[in-house]
């Protein structure tokens, strides 16, 4: 009988990097590993590639993904990168490749690129591996940020491979993994950076076009004249970064790491390494151990965003001028604060649209009242919103002010003033929203309330819960059960 052919060596892929010649990438070669055993797939994402999940199985994922077999070139990205403020010209993808680029169900581009494949020319010294923890920590952020509507990548399959790591920041040894994520590009700002240190601007330009028309290609259509299309792309990149600026802000999330190779030319949230979820509400909050000087602490992520949008201009100016460039990231702020705000609004049950236009200027902003109690009260920032819609859920909506009590059983309770404030705000906007001309009923703030907020945010403690049943027992069943409840909004009850 012969061999039945695995699906996802089927997938159409299509080779727009690859055609763009090796000025961009080195072809590299997988590790072989001792073992592959899948740990995790992600069977909503195999539908989106336009597959049936079904028709996949787990040596289906274990062959692709863990052994590449039938697959090839694997490239090697190229890029260079400002790091906590200095250049690196010696980056590249160390230890993942660019696996295969297709578009999806929605004929929207998807790269599918691996972590902890192995070593390439750009590993310095690395060992081109990922470990398990880090890999189970890469599951959770994108499937975390996704639920909560953040523009993110997210991990198709994560297959443990069976060797030793050494590591700095895990008990050691550790056990090792290879991943494969979906993200619209694994094209950075440091992509450009290197073209510019090499003073290469015709492969800049031959760069762009292709980022273009593979992600803007509604600016190709509008703009025949090749450099107010590039304007016009860094000025739509501007307005992504700042809505995901905004996304991760209302999130609670603190990426960790935005060095400018980390930032997609997609405006697209990827790469999660020591990334952290909030536990209070804390702008000075710092994911990664080695940021001594909290650069990239959760506050300063807009800002941070901003510079490194400008940080692009570098390269950019090799074929724009600068004046075009810099009138565009004067939209940043604007977005940002715009988007932040509705995405807030959101996480506490409301839209602006479901409330009468006179009556939303008679009525206090949320955003403000809802910053000032978190900062003084010890909750966690994701428990706070889970709460409020358990809450609203088990009561309803309060008929009076009076009648909305401090929500969080476990917690101390809240400063007096910034709780009166906060829940006569909410108060007043509950009622509006109910009243007015839309379709925000108590059941749709109750939906909503469920459907942006998770029922457990995964910050630190809780990713160390779930890590510790793998690590102590191999017992995968709280992870897959925090998956199930907490990030799938079907279960959730959500829609
Ligand atoms: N264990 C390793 N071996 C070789 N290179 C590594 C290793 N860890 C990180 N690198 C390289 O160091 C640089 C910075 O790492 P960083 O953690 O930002 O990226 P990454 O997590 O490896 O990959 P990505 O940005 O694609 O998610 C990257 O060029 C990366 O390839
Ligand atoms: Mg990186």
């Amino acid at each position: 009988m012969p061999a039945r052919p695995n699906p996802l060596m089927g997938l159409p892929f299509e080779g727009a990097l690859e055609d763009l010649g090796p000025e961009y990438w080195d072809v590299v070669e997988a590790a072989t590993f001792p073992l592959t055993r899948l740990r995790f797939r992600n069977n909503p994402l195999l539908h989106q590639l336009g597959l049936d999940p079904a028709s996949v199985s787990d040596d289906d994922l274990e062959a692709a993904y863990g052994r590449f077999e039938g697959r090839a070139p694997l490239l090697a990205l190229r890029y260079h990168g400002h790091q906590f403020g200095s250049y690196n010209p010696l980056l590249g993808d160390g230890r993942g490749f660019l696996y295969g680029q297709l578009r999806d169900r929605h004929g929207q581009w998807q790269d599918l690129g691996t972590k902890g494949s192995g070593t390439t020319p750009w590993s310095r010294g690395g060992d081109g591996r990922l470990t398990l923890k880090g890999g189970v920590r890469e599951v959770i952020a994108g499937e975390a940020l996704n639920r909560l509507g953040v523009s993110t990548s997210r991990t198709l399959s994560l297959i443990e491979t069976g060797e030793a790591l050494w590591r700095g920041d895990e008990p050691s040894p550790t056990r090792s993994a290879v991943m494969v994520r979906l993200a619209r590009t694994h094209l950075r700002f440091g992509t450009c950076e290197r073209l510019l240190f090499r003073r290469q601007p015709a492969q800049l330009e031959r760069l762009l076009r292709h980022v273009v028309a593979l992600h803007y290609p509604h600016l190709a259509v509008i703009h025949s004249d090749g450099e107010q299309r590039l304007v016009a792309f860094y000025g739509e990149l501007v307005q992504r970064v700042a809505r995901l600026a905004a996304e991760w802000m209302a999130a609670g999330f603190t990426h960790g790491v935005l060095n400018t190779d980390n930032m997609s030319l997609a405006g697209e949230s990827f790469d999660y390494g020591p990334f952290a979820f909030l536990e209070t509400w804390d702008p000075g909050f710092t994911a990664a151990y080695f940021d001594h000087d909290g650069l990239y602490a959760y506050g300063r992520q807009p800002i941070v965003c901003q510079h490194n949008l400008r940080l692009l201009q570098e390269p950019l100016a090799m074929l724009l001028p600068r004046g075009p460039l810099e009138a565009a990231l004067e939209a940043f702020g604007g977005v940002y604060a715009a988007h932040y705000r509705r995405r807030l609004l959101r996480r506490l049950g409301f839209d602006d649209g479901d409330i009468e236009v006179g009556a939303l200027a008679d009525l206090p902003d949320p955003v403000a009242p809802t910053l000032r109690l978190l900062a003084g009260w010890p909750v966690a920032y994701g428990r706070f919103f889970a709460a409020l819609a358990e809450h609203v859920r088990a009561c309803g909506l309060p008929a009076t002010a009076d009648e909305l009590v401090p929500f969080i059983g476990e917690a101390p309770p809240p400063p007096r003033t910034e709780w009166l404030a906060w829940r006569d705000v909410w108060w007043r906007w509950s009622h509006a929203a109910a009243a007015g001309p839309g379709t925000a009923t108590e059941a749709a703030i109750c939906a909503r309330l469920r459907r942006w907020n998770l029922p457990e945010a995964p910050n630190r403690p809780v990713i160390e819960r779930l890590w510790a049943a793998i690590d102590e027992r191999d017992d995968w069943t709280p992870l897959q059960q925090w998956l199930a409840q907490t990030v799938s909004p079907g279960r959730n009850g959500a829609g």
